[in-house]
């Protein structure tokens, strides 16, 4: 395979760089966007907002048909969205063993004839590792000097149905396990009620607890029921100080979905236009196709610009979508179709 064939625009593009639907190759170093610092509850930002469920729905369908990517470019796109994953196991039946192997797929997730292919100098790594609080320890010291962080969800995960206190001292334990970023769940109760000081005083509370760890707090929206709910639990969250907003915990029965992502990126949106302050955006939960990765990728381009291409900013929460992403690489790459059972499962 030339290099010419896959990088039809010239030199391979350098690891923190995606092309521009156009084609032209534009920079997008990462940058630390810093922290979210919060704001005072300020219900009147959302409970006046009206969403119009069957607009969200259409847009949403068009999103990913809108913007078909060239065929010469979804290469990079795809090896953008494997750098964006949280590359996560949160299974009753986890081990330090499993958790080890993942680890390692974490360090090394192309072939190495893959990663020569397309050019590039060295090997991509995934965002980070996502694991349950008794698995952080392992994920550390299996991560050693590879800089991926470690993810641990925590505060009762998935249904966050334990004692505020007790939530609060499972960040701090992940934390000292050595997480640097903290996936907290919210209580979905204080929605229904429409309890946002509660939700806010809650999220507030487990901010404070992650310390200097990045918090993304997971909305869980397919108990939430409405866009609205959706809308508003976005801002109480973002209010309170979560410095990423996460759709779901991959356990509710309905998970990440492009229109209640369209939601909460449109409150993202709103968020930033009204503080200036950047907050990320995590689907997560049922992605596990290459035309998954893409669809959300178009959707933050579209609808956030391209600062939302990169890991501080965006990140795909996935336990099953490496090996489809890889697969499609290779296809990619040799113009055939290529077997799953050459791949690595996750
Ligand atoms: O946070 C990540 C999700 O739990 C992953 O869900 P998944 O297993 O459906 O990919």
């Amino acid at each position: 395979m030339s290099e010419e064939r896959v990088f039809p625009f010239g030199a391979p593009f350098a690891i923190g760089r995606v092309p521009a639907a156009d084609g032209a190759e534009e920079s997008t170093s990462s940058q630390d966007h810093g922290r979210n610092p919060g704001m005072p509850l300020k219900t009147d930002w959302f409970e006046e907002m009206r969403i119009n469920a069957s607009a969200v729905e259409r847009r949403a369908g068009t999103l990913a048909t809108r913007r078909g990517l060239k065929k010469q470019w979804q290469a990079a796109w795809l090896l953008k969205a494997l750098m964006s994953i949280d590359l996560t196991t949160l299974a009753g039946d986890d081990t330090p063993a499993r958790v080890r192997r993942l680890c390692a797929k974490a360090r090394r997730p192309l072939r190495t004839d893959l990663v020569e292919a397309l050019g590039l100098a060295e090997m991509p790594k995934v965002a980070a590792v996502c694991v349950y609080p008794t698995m952080v320890g392992p994920a550390v010291k299996a991560l050693d000097g590879s800089g991926i962080p470690v993810a641990s969800v925590a505060t009762g995960f998935p249904a966050g149905l334990m004692p505020l206190p007790l939530r609060l001292e499972e960040i701090r334990y992940a934390v000292s396990q050595g997480a640097s970023e903290i996936d907290i769940v919210i209580t979905r109760a204080h929605v229904f009620a429409q309890d946002w000081q509660a939700l806010y005083d809650e999220v507030a509370a487990m901010r404070e607890a992650s310390g200097a760890a990045h918090m993304k707090a997971i909305l869980a929206t397919g108990d939430l029921k409405t866009f609205q709910n959706v809308y508003s639990a976005s801002m109480v969250a973002m209010m309170a100080g979560a410095d990423f907003i996460k759709t779901s915990t991959g356990k509710e029965d309905v998970n990440a979905t492009l229109p209640v992502s369209l939601v909460m990126v449109r409150a993202i949106r709103d968020y930033l236009e009204r503080t200036g302050v950047k907050i990320g955006f995590k689907p997560a939960g049922g992605l596990k196709t290459a035309k998954d990765a893409l669809a959300w990728q178009i959707l933050m381009k579209e609808e956030l610009g391209r600062d939302w291409l990169e890991r501080d900013l965006f990140r795909i929460g996935a336990s099953s979508l490496l090996g489809d992403i890889e697969r499609h690489i290779e296809q990619f790459l040799t113009g055939r179709p290529s077997s799953a059972m050459r791949h690595a499962v996750g």
